[in-house]
């Protein structure tokens, strides 16, 4: 009886949080109460924008993430849903939603790392700078929130246009006295995953083997792929090194194309995010040589920002390298690059400043 009594109440406990009322009652969407608690150590992790096509897709693989301990999931629609849905996966993160603005700071508050794929998509036709008009505002107002409640947080962002979002993201914690630029990364990933799976094609290996160093920024011309770099070292015509530049350059806008009005990349995406994030985690648990690319505060180049391979460890981007010998086609890239990413450093710069 005793036993049944024990049992009694937990399925009572839990039922209570399954009700609505008690839904509406919690500030969080979450099962405070039960015991499974999931007992990891591991890091807390939250996604806003975890409700869209990058964000489901992002909170299921970082929810298979072992080194997950918390995973919250933020979003301004249908964030108890997915929290729900996700939450049912038997694996050791437990996982909390939280929907609308007035929920942002218990979202944030005590993370390690924060994920952002919030923000509109492009359709065809658009370049990644057409959403600077409504993604640099929604960046501005969650990096506000991380600033306040989780100040020494990783933050990786993914939201477009990156060339100018991460600049913004840099100047609302300058403006906050919490700006750390170990800590601040620009997700480009997805370039350095579509260089290593075209190259892999063309040279016929396996694209797990293939090592292509992406640096530059994320939008057209300033995607520069090294392929005088790729490991394992490899010599291409002149014509595969004009037919991959420009693939690796345009692979978003293939997809966008491709989904004709449905959206841009979400699934290579969320792929991509959960895989630069695990190392961003590794780097924050102690790991050695943790190398990705990313888009960061850079001394590489003059501009401000800049991505090339960058060292994760403990506290963030601790080691930015340098770009290494180009050749002249690979030169001549970089300075289209520079001169697109200026302006677009700029417009992120002064859209905090004016
Ligand atoms: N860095 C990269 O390599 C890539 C970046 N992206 C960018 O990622 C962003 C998201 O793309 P998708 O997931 O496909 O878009 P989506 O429209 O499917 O999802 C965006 C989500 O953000 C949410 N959201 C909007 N305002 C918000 C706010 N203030 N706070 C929290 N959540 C908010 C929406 O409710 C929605 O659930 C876009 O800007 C896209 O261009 C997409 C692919 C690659
Ligand atoms: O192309 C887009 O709009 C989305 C994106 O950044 C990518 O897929 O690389």
């Amino acid at each position: 009886m005793e036993f049944r009594g024990d049992a009694n109440q937990r399925i009572a406990r839990i039922s209570a949080h399954l009700t609505p009322q008690m839904e509406a009652k919690n500030s969080v969407i979450g099962r405070e109460n039960c015991r499974a608690k999931g007992g990891n150590p591991g890091f807390k992790v939250a996604i806003l924008g975890a409700a869209g096509g990058i964000g489901q897709s992002l909170s299921l693989l970082m929810k298979m993430n072992p080194l997950v301990s918390l995973l919250h999931l933020y979003d301004v629609v249908n964030a108890p849903g997915v929290t729900a849905d996700v939450s049912h996966m038997d694996t050791g993160a437990v996982v909390r939603g939280f929907l609308g603005a007035k929920q942002l700071e218990d979202a944030l508050t005590g993370m390690d790392l924060v994920i952002i794929p919030a923000g509109i998509p492009r359709k065809p036709g658009m370049t990644r700078d057409d959403l600077f008009k409504i993604n640099a505002g929604i960046v501005k107002t969650l990096c506000e929130g991380v600033a306040k409640c989780c100040p020494n947080a990783i933050v990786n962002l993914i939201s477009n246009p990156v060339n100018s979002t991460v600049p913004i993201a840099a100047e609302v914690f300058k403006k906050a006295g919490t700006y750390d630029p170990k800590k601040l990364l620009g997700v480009t990933t997805l370039d350095v995953a579509r260089a290593n799976t075209f190259v892999a094609e063309v040279l016929g290996l396996d694209p797990r083997e293939v090592d292509v160093p992406v640096v530059g920024g994320h939008a057209g011309v300033t995607i520069l792929p090294l392929l005088s770099q790729v490991k394992p070292p490899s010599s291409f015509t002149p014509q595969e090194i004009e037919y991959l530049t420009n693939r690796i350059q345009n692979g978003g806008t293939e997809v966008v194309e491709a989904k004709a009005g449905a959206g841009s990349a979400t699934l290579s995406m969320a792929y991509a995010a959960a895989k630069f994030a695990d190392a961003c985690l590794r780097g924050l648990r102690g790991d050695a040589n943790v190398v990705e690319c990313s888009f960061v505060a850079s001394q590489v180049t003059e501009l401000a920002f800049f991505a090339t391979k960058v060292r994760l460890g403990r506290t963030g981007a601790e080691e930015v390298y340098q770009l290494g010998p180009l050749n002249e086609y690979e030169r001549i890239g970089l300075e289209k690059a520079k001169d697109e990413l200026a302006g677009s450093i700029q417009k992120g710069v002064e859209f905090i400043r004016k």
